[in-house]
């Protein structure tokens, strides 16, 4: 939420990393770009907006009317919008365009949009010239809590999601909480579902809010919607400072994404959104998470897993398609990330608000988490 004329806006949250790679997210208009900028130590004078089709004519003015003033000289690049722009295809184009442009390693690479345009186009920063200076400029829930942050870069492989990327981390991230209200509203509900996940894995407060509120959260109350966006940023904050390059409990962040991802390959990219698959997953990992607690479960979910399962409903995950089998989307899990020697690990919960990795997951309780998912 913009702060009151005369206030002083809420201090920014920090991601500290080794090697002076610290950086701010902001939320912030995205009138205060150029002043966040040169606070950064960026000076251009050239800009690259990479963004997509839908956010370009919401916000791209924006972008300029705040650069053009400070002298900067703003080139923009727009995708179609929707997760098939997160391909190998469309990021060579990113580097075409940018290297037609003839960059530079002072030229900032600005991602204004989702989740979709930040991935793309911190890959294309990463890659271009080996290291190009990147700010996310996060329009999307998911974004604004999520993405943004952390520094996971990457497209999609016809193998498995996010399969080419790398690690980069950006200078800061400049979140502007007004572009929340244009978004429709089932794009909010999928961010839900990234907000439900850092809840459900970290904070068992944010849990008890997002059950009293959640009514004012789907009417976008600004204030409600502010105070949970930031909270659950600060979640993901917290966990990738922790442990940046996910070789710990950063993989907590992938809390119903084993499944989930395994849902978006195999609807086809795109065809869900990636937070109705997340919500999805996390039907799924909590009947999973309730499994390895509980022995076999049939019916109602016991505590305190029937709690996580009733906040995950609020999501309205969508149906899985009847015509995609339990063994194609657990044939498509071995694509995952997580993965080791010994096979596919899982988060699941021991509580609200508490996650943990299992490995050596029985098929069976694979197999009945599928079919809790389908509502079977
Ligand atoms: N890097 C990470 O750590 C990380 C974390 C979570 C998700 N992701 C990735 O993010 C992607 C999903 O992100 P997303 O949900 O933001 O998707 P997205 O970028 O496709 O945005 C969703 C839709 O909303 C539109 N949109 C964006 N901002 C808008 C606004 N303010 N007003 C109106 N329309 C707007 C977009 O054009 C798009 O059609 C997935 O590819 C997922 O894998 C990455
Ligand atoms: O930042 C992380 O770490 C996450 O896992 C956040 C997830 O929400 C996100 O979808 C991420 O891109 C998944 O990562 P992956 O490594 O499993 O592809
Ligand atoms: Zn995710």
């Amino acid at each position: 939420m913009p702060a009151p004329p005369g206030s002083t806006p809420p201090p920014a949250a920090v991601v500290a990393l080794p090697g002076g790679r610290d950086y701010a997210v902001h939320f912030d208009p995205l009138a205060e770009l150029a002043r966040h900028l040169r606070e950064a130590g960026l000076r251009g004078p050239r800009a690259l907006v990479v963004t997509d089709e839908t956010v370009g004519p919401l916000y791209l003015d924006a972008v300029r009317a705040a650069l053009g003033g400070a002298g900067w000289d703003v080139e923009a690049l727009a995708v179609p919008a929707g997760e098939a722009s997160k391909s190998v295809g469309q990021w060579s184009g990113v580097l075409d365009w940018a290297l037609r442009l003839g960059v530079d390693r002072q030229t900032p690479v600005l991602a204004l949009g989702g989740g979709v345009v930040g991935d793309l186009a911190g890959f294309a920063a990463a890659t271009l010239l080996r290291g190009l200076p990147l700010v996310h400029l996060p329009t999307t829930v998911i974004a604004q809590v999520d993405s943004a942050i952390g520094g996971k870069t990457g497209v999609n492989h016809a193998t498995g999601k996010n399969l080419v990327g790398a690690f980069y981390q950006p200078r800061f991230v400049l979140a502007d909480p007004a572009t929340l209200q244009t978004l429709p509203d089932r794009e909010l509900r999928s961010g839900l579902a990234e907000v439900v996940k850092h809840a459900l894995i970290a904070d068992a407060a944010l849990v008890e809010r997002l059950e009293r509120d959640w009514d004012q959260l789907l009417d976008r109350d600004e204030a409600v919607l502010g105070r949970v966006v930031r909270d659950a940023a600060a979640v993901k904050v917290g966990v990738v400072a922790a442990d940046e390059f996910e070789t710990g409990d950063r993989a907590l962040l992938n809390f119903g994404h084993t499944f989930g991802h395994a849902v978006e390959r195999e609807a086809g990219y795109g065809a869900l959104t990636h937070g109705e698959a997340v919500a999805l997953g996390m039907r799924a990992a909590v009947h999973l998470s309730a499994s390895l607690a509980s022995g076999r479960v049939a019916g109602v979910l016991p505590a305190p897993f029937d709690r996580a399962d009733a906040l995950v409903a609020r999501l309205a995950p969508p149906a899985l398609d009847a015509a995609v089998s339990d063994d194609a989307l657990t044939d498509a899990m071995q694509t995952d990330k997580k993965r080791t020697s010994r096979g596919l690990r899982f988060v699941v919960l021991d509580d609200v608000g508490r996650a943990r990795l299992a490995e050596d997951v029985p098929a069976d309780a694979i197999a009945a988490a599928w079919r809790y998912a389908r509502g079977e």
